[in-house]
């Protein structure tokens, strides 16, 4: 297969808050293996390679590339583009959940049932009242979840479990960083709200050693960053994992690739809705993605 690859940077419509700080630029290599199209979007926060790794594994890549070459790919990034370049399928629609920046309506009126809203960025009571703010503004039969991104303490966990209790809130994602495994799984067996890993299972290795210890809570995939997809696929099929798939901000052709596993293998909304974080690589056709370049 005739392989190419086209580096891309994408601008933030407003910086993304997170509690790791604030993310304005997004940037990704868009893959081409004769007609097919594959996307590499590494996150090195969440412990994949480098956009430096990936770019020099594409430099150093043959012209003409067979599947031998893809399985000795090192990193869980390339894994996702390359594999699934040789397998884009058709993909199903899938309820979707929506990253929230300030308003909700809009995103109500285009159809998003489902919010997620990043925490552990002000102080907890702050945050704690502009939650229960939101839900009594929020019509009842909307889901909200949160993602702290690992920035609380025990007792701040604690304190956001005990609220969420009371409230309607389907689930905290990753409240505490990924060495703090043991007590996110006692956490997990303490309150009827959900706790959802996800930096700590960001690659199917990670992901294997959290079933592995006993997490059997909800497991966040990021399939651009998780490795194989088949390996993905055959792991949570074996298990009856309870996921929820979510973007790491691809252009469609990785988000088409990671939506396609998620129908598979997911039940719950997908944490896809980001487009309107972005003006630009916004198309939905690969070839016109691909020329843009
Ligand atoms: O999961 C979602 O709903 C949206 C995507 C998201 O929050 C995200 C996007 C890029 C990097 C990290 C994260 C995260 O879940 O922490
Ligand atoms: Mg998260």
């Amino acid at each position: 297969m005739q392989f190419e690859f086209r580096p891309y940077q994408r601008r933030f419509r407003q910086s993304l808050k997170t509690h790791y700080g604030e993310w304005s630029v997004r940037e990704g290599i868009l893959i081409r293996l004769d007609d097919r199209f594959g996307e590499i979007t590494p996150l090195e926060w969440f412990g994949s390679e480098s956009m430096q790794d990936a770019i020099e594994l594409c430099q150093s890549a043959p012209h003409d590339i067979d599947l031998d070459w893809i399985q000795q790919i090192p990193f869980p990034a390339c894994q996702f583009g390359f594999e699934s370049a040789l397998n884009s399928e058709q993909f199903q629609a899938m309820p979707q959940s929506a990253l929230m920046s300030d308003e909700w309506r809009s995103l109500w009126d285009q159809g998003y049932r489902t919010f997620k809203l990043k925490i552990a960025i002000a102080p907890i009571e702050i945050e704690i009242a502009t939650v229960q703010a939101l839900l009594d503004q929020l019509p009842q039969h909307a889901n909200l979840r949160l993602d702290a991104n690992m920035g609380l303490t025990e007792s701040e966990t604690h304190q956001w479990l005990e609220f969420c209790d009371q409230s309607r809130i389907e689930f905290i994602e990753q409240p505490m960083r990924t060495d703090q495994f043991e007590t996110m799984l006692k956490l997990s067996q303490m309150y009827r709200t959900a706790i959802a890993l996800d930096e700590s299972v960001s690659t199917l290795a990670q992901l294997k050693a959290c079933y592995e210890r006993g997490w059997r809570g909800i497991f966040v995939v990021k399939p651009a960053i998780a490795g194989f997809p088949s390996q993905l696929r055959q792991f949570c099929r074996e298990h009856q994992l309870d996921t929820v798939f979510s973007t790491v901000f691809e252009t469609e052709i990785g988000r088409r690739a990671g939506l396609q596993l998620a129908a598979e293998l997911s039940q719950r909304a997908v944490g896809y809705g980001t487009t309107h974080w972005f003006d630009e690589l916004n198309s939905e056709d690969f070839e016109e993605l691909w020329k843009s370049l």
